[in-house]
């Protein structure tokens, strides 16, 4: 299995705090590696770390083979890496369209594409012309997505995208994601909740005090709670 993504021995620090602590890592093509850890472990920092919104003190990050933790954000995005961050990048005061037209930058708005997304998120074709600030929860989330899809993406960074939305939202957008695992792609992916971890994830990353304390199979440790008690502090059931 190819290594898309990679990170050696990867330190960053935010102002005076040292926060990641020496991160190694690999996001194999074509999985989804969930990162776990408790609140503060450092699961955000690693996904600002890896876009470049914090730059890496010390260490190696590649994509496909190329280092990257010297390059500008809008550099790596441009190699085919979306972010979607936890606090959902949408813009309330734009349509839904013009938030897509945005995000698809200077490439027009491909219609297959689109019909891919709306396969999706089907709300997005319902509330095309709505203000994207009147959506709910779920379907901002779902728009935040689909911003970081319009381009095809060789990687998806995906901070907590359940954190906050109603069980039935939480359902379908679980559906949805699977069904872009489905189709191919590679996401790491940082998520609490116990059905998406269990549901999506092929490999973990536990991650404590910014460094990964355990990584293996999403299934053995979804099986196993007193690892997940040991490594969590609580059991993956609790997280819901
Ligand atoms: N801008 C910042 N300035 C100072 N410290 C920060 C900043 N951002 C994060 N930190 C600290 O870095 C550590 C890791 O934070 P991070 O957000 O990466 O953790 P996390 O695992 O994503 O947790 P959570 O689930 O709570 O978001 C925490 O101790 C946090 O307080």
């Amino acid at each position: 299995m190819t290594d898309l993504l990679k990170l050696s021995g990867v330190h960053t620090h935010i102002s005076r705090y040292h926060i990641l602590q020496g991160i190694d890592l690999a996001v194999p093509q074509g999985q989804v590696t969930m990162l776990l850890g408790r609140n503060g472990a450092g699961k955000t920092t690693t996904l600002r770390t890896i876009m470049g919104l914090w730059q890496a003190s010390s260490g190696e990050i590649t994509l496909s083979g190329e280092r990257i933790e010297r390059l500008a954000t809008p550099d790596i995005a441009r190699l085919g890496v979306g972010y979607v961050p936890e606090s959902m990048a949408v813009f309330s005061d734009l349509t839904v369209k013009d938030n897509l037209v945005l995000a698809a930058r200077d490439a027009a708005m491909d219609d297959r594409q689109l019909e891919w997304i709306f396969g999706f998120f089907p709300a997005l074709r319902r509330f095309w012309l709505s203000r994207a600030g009147s959506l709910s929860g779920g379907q901002k989330q779902m728009l935040s997505i689909a911003r970081a899809i319009i381009e095809p993406r060789k990687l998806l960074l995906i901070d907590e995208p359940t954190k906050g939305l109603a069980p039935a939202i939480v359902m379908a957008l679980i559906e949805c994601l699977k069904e872009i695992k489905r189709k191919g792609a590679t996401i790491l992916l940082v998520e609490q909740n116990f059905f998406a971890a269990r549901e999506l994830g092929d490999s973990v990353l536990v991650m404590d005090n910014g460094t990964i304390v355990h990584r293996g199979e999403m299934a053995a440790l979804a099986a196993d709670v007193p690892l997940q008690e040991r490594l969590l502090g609580l059991s993956l059931e609790a997280h819901q």
